[in-house]
C-alpha cells in the first residue's frame, strides 16, 4: 500500500509499465514478474481484477462501464468481496501490461499545483493465484478399499487440493493540502473525499496498532475494501507509520494554532507569550 502526500511518487512506484526503461517498472509489474515466473500454466491459474475507489464509489478499471460496484459481505465470515468486478485471467506479462495500460487509461487524475498528474481514486490492484495440488502424500492418499487393498481407483476420485492467494496492491489517492494544491470546486469535493477516506484508513491502523477492541472499518469503503488485508499487517508497519506522524503534526499545528490565539487574545489583557527554551510560558501582568 503506498501512502503519502501528493506528488511524492506513489503511482510512479507502483505503475510505472517500464516499456521505454526496464529499470523503471513499477511494484506492479515486477510482482507480476515473479508471480509469473514461479507457476505454471498446467497447474496455476493467475487472474487480476483493477478497480478504482472514486468519490466513495467503487468503478471497474478493467470495465469502464461497470462504475457502481456494491460490496458483499458474508454475514457468517464477515468477509468481504466485490462479485461484481471483472476479473481477468492473466497468461503472460504482455498481456498484464495491456490490462494495466487500460485499467490506468480510466483513472481519475486531475493537473494540480503540486502534481500535474494527480490521482484522484484511490486504485487497488487484486492478483488471485489458484495453484491446484494434485499428488498427495502415502498416508493421505492410500486408504483400504473393501477388499482391504489401497485403492488407486478411489484415490484418483479425491477432489484435488487447491491452493488459493492474494497479491492486494493499493495506490492510494496522495493526501492534500488544499491551500498548496489549490483545489476549487469539484476537484475540492474531490481532495475532501480523499482526505476523508485516508483519515478512516489512518484510524484503523492506529486502532490495530493499540490492540482496540473495535477497528472503525465500517467508516469509509477504503477501510471496508481493505479491513480483512489490514488486519495482516506487521505490527512494526502499523506502529511505525507516517500516518501517525501525520496525526500528530496535526495536533502540533492545532496546538500551535491555540497558542497563538490565546497569545492574542491574552496579549490585550497584558499577557505576553515568551519561549523558555522548552517551553511558551505567559510574562508580564
Ligand atoms: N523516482 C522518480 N523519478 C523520476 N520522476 C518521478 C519519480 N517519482 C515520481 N516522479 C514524478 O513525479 C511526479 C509525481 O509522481 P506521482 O504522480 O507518482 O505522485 P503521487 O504520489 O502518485 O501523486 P498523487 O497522490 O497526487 O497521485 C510524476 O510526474 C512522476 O513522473
Amino acid at each position: 500500500m503506498a501512502y503519502g502526500q501528493t506528488g511524492t511518487g506513489k503511482t510512479f512506484t507502483l505503475g510505472k509499465l517500464g516499456e521505454e526503461d526496464i529499470a523503471a517498472r513499477g511494484i506492479m509489474v515486477r510482482a507480476m514478474e515473479d508471480i509469473l515466473a514461479d507457476t505454471s500454466p498446467t497447474s496455476d491459474s493467475v487472474s487480476v481484477s483493477y478497480f478504482q475507489l472514486y468519490m466513495e464509489t467503487i468503478q471497474d478499471l478493467l470495465f469502464p462501464g461497470n462504475d457502481n460496484i456494491a460490496i458483499a459481505e458474508d454475514p457468517k465470515s464477515g468477509d468481504v468481496s466485490i462479485p461484481a468486478a471483472t476479473v481477468v485471467e492473466v497468461r503472460d506479462q504482455k498481456s498484464f501490461l495491456e490490462l494495466l495500460r487500460l485499467g490506468d487509461a480510466h483513472r481519475f487524475a486531475a493537473n494540480t499545483k503540486l502534481n500535474t498528474e494527480s490521482s484522484r481514486s484511490h486504485a487497488i490492484l487484486m492478483v488471485h493465484v489458484r495453484r491446484s495440488i494434485n499428488g498427495r502424500n502415502d498416508s493421505e492418499s492410500s486408504f483400504p478399499s473393501d477388499n482391504g487393498q489401497s485403492s488407486s481407483l478411489v484415490k484418483s476420485l479425491r477432489p484435488p487440493i487447491v491452493r488459493k492467494s492474494k497479491l492486494v496492491v493499493v495506490d492510494l489517492a496522495g493526501s492534500e493540502r488544499i491551500d498548496k494544491s489549490g483545489s476549487e470546486g469539484h476537484m475540492l469535493e474531490e481532495a475532501k473525499s480523499i482526505n476523508l477516506s485516508l483519515t478512516a484508513l489512518g484510524k484503523c491502523i492506529n486502532s490495530l496498532a493499540e490492540g482496540s477492541a473495535h477497528v472503525p472499518f465500517r467508516d469509509s469503503k477504503l477501510t471496508r475494501l481493505l479491513g480483512t488485508h489490514l488486519e495482516s499487517l506487521p505490527a512494526w508497519v502499523a506502529q511505525d507509520n507516517s500516518m501517525k506522524k501525520e496525526a500528530f503534526s496535526s495536533y502540533w499545528l492545532l496546538s500551535s494554532l491555540y497558542l497563538w490565539l490565546s497569545s492574542l487574545c491574552l496579549g490585550g489583557g497584558g499577557y505576553k507569550l515568551s519561549w523558555t527554551g522548552s517551553w511558551w510560558s505567559p510574562v508580564g501582568g
